[in-house]
Order: structure tokens, then C-alpha cells, then sequence
């Protein structure tokens, strides 16, 4: 199932257009990776996906009802709140129902519940129903996630009532990390998430969101963790993208396969256009000749141009200086 869908993204900064025509889809579970040089437009497409940039065409399609969690690129948590508070605000429904079952228990010892049988036994359904959904969505183990997260992340010998405000700067952008990945939300969406993290948080990042249950679309510089962790690579390259199936490595071998079939092609292109070429030139003007050279001429006009990026345009930029075109064809 398709969970999010950007469709024919374009976005421009001034004069530059950073993405053009760009596409890309995330299916349920999946792990992407987006690739590019600096400034090829990494972030700016996540922020677009995730609604906090407005493309300048294009649009951005969610299916009904999906989390979507983003973390940005050096974006550190910023909050007045200490380190556990925050961590809990990832579980305000799960707090909530616990405070319902709390109070519920206080009225199962209330006498005047007790003395009304009916009232009772449908608080005890009730309860019964509330403990079931508590327990469904992880009401007994977040806690544990959160120690689970923070040790992981590198807060272990931290006390957790610190303020977040008086932490460093990449302490915060761990923390934001930590808190998008207790929101266990449907699609994760992470911006460079290994900076500030040292080995050992790194393969614990690497071994939660190889085991995550949603999707996960990650921008990395580092390509043993997208050699871990991802399955498909969108490869952003002067605006546009190109989705390979595979790891990191993967996309690498077959990005490089095929621009050496693009120079092949183009090579091969280009010697065919030189022979039409001096074909024309040297039949165009020649009385018995000139019909086939200008038939050659509109083939090669009409030919759909590789270049070396492997681009295909139409041709139309021939002969231009050739008396002989300008005079009989065009
Ligand atoms: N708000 C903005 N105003 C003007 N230009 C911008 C803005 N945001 C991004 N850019 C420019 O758009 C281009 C793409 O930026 P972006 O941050 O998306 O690239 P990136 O691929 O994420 O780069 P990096 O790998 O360095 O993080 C860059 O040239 C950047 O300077």
C-alpha cells in the first residue's frame, strides 16, 4: 500500500530550480534513502513532503489517517520541559487512558458504585474493555521505550528531570531523534539522523529502524547506514530523481552501469551524426543527390538526441551554417 505520494514536485529558490518534475512514493514498511551532492535538494524535498515548504508545482498525497513524524536536519528539540517530559509527551494518548483506568478504579471502591449492581458490573465491562486497548497500544512498556531510547541515544548516565534548554546542541538534535522515534508514527522521515552520534549509537539506530514497524525515509551522507538500513535509494541529481531498487552500494553499481550505457549510446549517436552529416554535406548540393541528402537531413532533425547526461532532446540545431540547408530545406 502506498502511504505517501509526491507527485511532479517543482520548487524553485530565485532563478535556481532545485526540483523539477520530481516524484517519489513510500509503500507501507518501507526503507528509502535520499541521495544527492550538498544543495542538490535533499531537505528541501522532505520539507515539502512533510508540509513545511510549499512546492511551486506538484503535489503531496497522503493516504487517510497516517502519522508522519519529521525530524530535520540539525533540528534539536528546543523546550523548557525536562528530558522525561518530553519523552512522555510521545504518549499523551497512552497517559490519558491510564488516567481513566485510575479514576474507574477509584469508583469501583466507591460504596454507592459498589451497592448498584448494574452500574458496577458495566464498569467492571467497561474497565475491562479500557485495560485490553491500554495494554494493545503498549500502555505497560512505555516507559521502557523511553529508557530503551534514551540509553540507546546516548543519554544513559543523564538525569532524566534535566531541563532540556540547558543541553548542547547536538544532545537536543539527539533528543528530537528520540522523540520521533517513540511517536512510532506510519512514515518516519529523517534528516542526516546520524550526526552527533558516536559508533555505538549509531548500530543501535541502525538495528531499531531496521526492526521499525512503519516506513522509514532517511537523507544520509553516510552510506553504511543506507547500506544497512535501506532497500530503495532515490537518487536527486540536478532536479531530478531517480528511484533504484537496492541498498546504497547497489545504487552506486547501477548508477554507474548506466552512464556507461548513456556515454555508449551518446558515443554511438554521435558517430552516426557525424556520418549523416558529412553525408548531406557532401550530396546536398549535387543535382542527383540532394533529394536523399535532404531526406538524411530531416531524419537527423528529427532524431532524438542523447546527451552525455543521457538526457534525450530533439534535435534541431544542424546545418545552421550550411548554405546548401539554408537554400533547399527548414
Ligand atoms: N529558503 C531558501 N531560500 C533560498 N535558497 C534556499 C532555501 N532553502 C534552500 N535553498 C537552496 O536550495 C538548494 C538546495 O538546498 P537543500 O538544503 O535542499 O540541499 P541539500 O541537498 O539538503 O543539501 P545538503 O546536503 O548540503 O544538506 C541550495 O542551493 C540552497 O542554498
Amino acid at each position: 500500500m502506498i502511504l505517501l505520494q509526491a507527485v511532479r514536485i517543482a520548487k524553485s529558490f530565485g532563478a535556481r530550480r532545485v526540483l523539477n518534475n520530481v516524484n517519489l512514493i513510500i509503500q507501507e514498511g518501507e526503507r528509502a534513502g535520499i541521495v544527492g551532492v550538498n544543495g542538490a535538494g535533499k531537505s528541501t524535498l522532505l520539507k515539502i513532503i512533510t508540509g513545511a515548504l510549499s512546492p511551486d508545482a506538484g503535489e503531496v498525497i497522503k493516504a487517510k489517517d497516517i502519522s508522519v513524524s519529521y525530524m530535520a536536519q540539525d533540528g534539536g528539540l528546543e523546550s523548557g520541559q525536562s528530558i522525561w517530559h518530553e519523552m512522555l509527551s510521545a504518549f499523551t494518548h497512552l497517559i490519558g487512558l491510564e488516567q481513566q483506568l485510575r479514576e474507574m478504579e477509584k469508583r469501583m471502591g466507591d460504596p454507592t458504585v459498589m451497592a448498584d449492581g448494574k452500574q458496577y458490573r458495566q464498569l467492571l465491562r467497561d474497565y475491562d474493555s479500557l485495560s485490553a486497548d491500554f495494554e494493545n497500544k503498549g500502555g505497560f512498556e512505555y516507559e521502557a521505550n523511553i529508557r530503551g531510547v534514551l540509553h540507546g541515544l546516548n543519554f544513559r548516565d543523564m538525569d532524566y528531570n534535566t531541563p532540556v534548554n540547558i543541553l548542547s546542541g547536538g544532545q537536543k538534535t539527539r533528543l528530537a531523534l528520540a522523540r520521533c522515534l517513540l511517536g512510532a508514527p506510519d512514515i518516519l522521515i529523517l534528516d542526516e539522523p546520524t550526526n552527533y552520534l558516536d559508533m555505538d549509537n549509531l548500530t543501535w539506530l541502525e538495528q531499531y529502524l531496521q526492526s521499525y514497524r512503519g516506513a522509514v525515509l532517511v537523507v544520509s551522507h553516510d552510506r553504511y547506514f543506507l547500506d544497512t538500513l535501506t532497500k530503495v535509494i532515490y537518487d536527486l541529481d540536478n532536479g531530478g530523481i531517480t528511484r533504484y531498487t537496492g541498498n546504497y552500494t547497489g545504487f552506486i553499481r547501477q548508477k554507474k552501469e548506466m552512464q556507461e550505457q548513456q556515454l555508449k549510446a551518446y558515443k554511438k549517436q554521435q558517430e552516426e551524426i557525424a556520418r549523416t552529416e558529412e553525408f548531406v554535406r557532401r550530396n546536398i548540393a549535387a543535382k542527383d543527390t540532394t533529394r536523399r541528402a535532404q531526406s538524411r537531413l530531416k531524419t537527423l532533425e528529427k532524431m532524438e538526441r542523447v546527451t552525455r547526461a543521457g538526457e534525450r532532446t530533439q534535435g534541431k540545431r544542424f546545418f545552421l551554417c550550411c548554405p546548401a540547408k539554408r537554400a533547399g530545406s527548414a
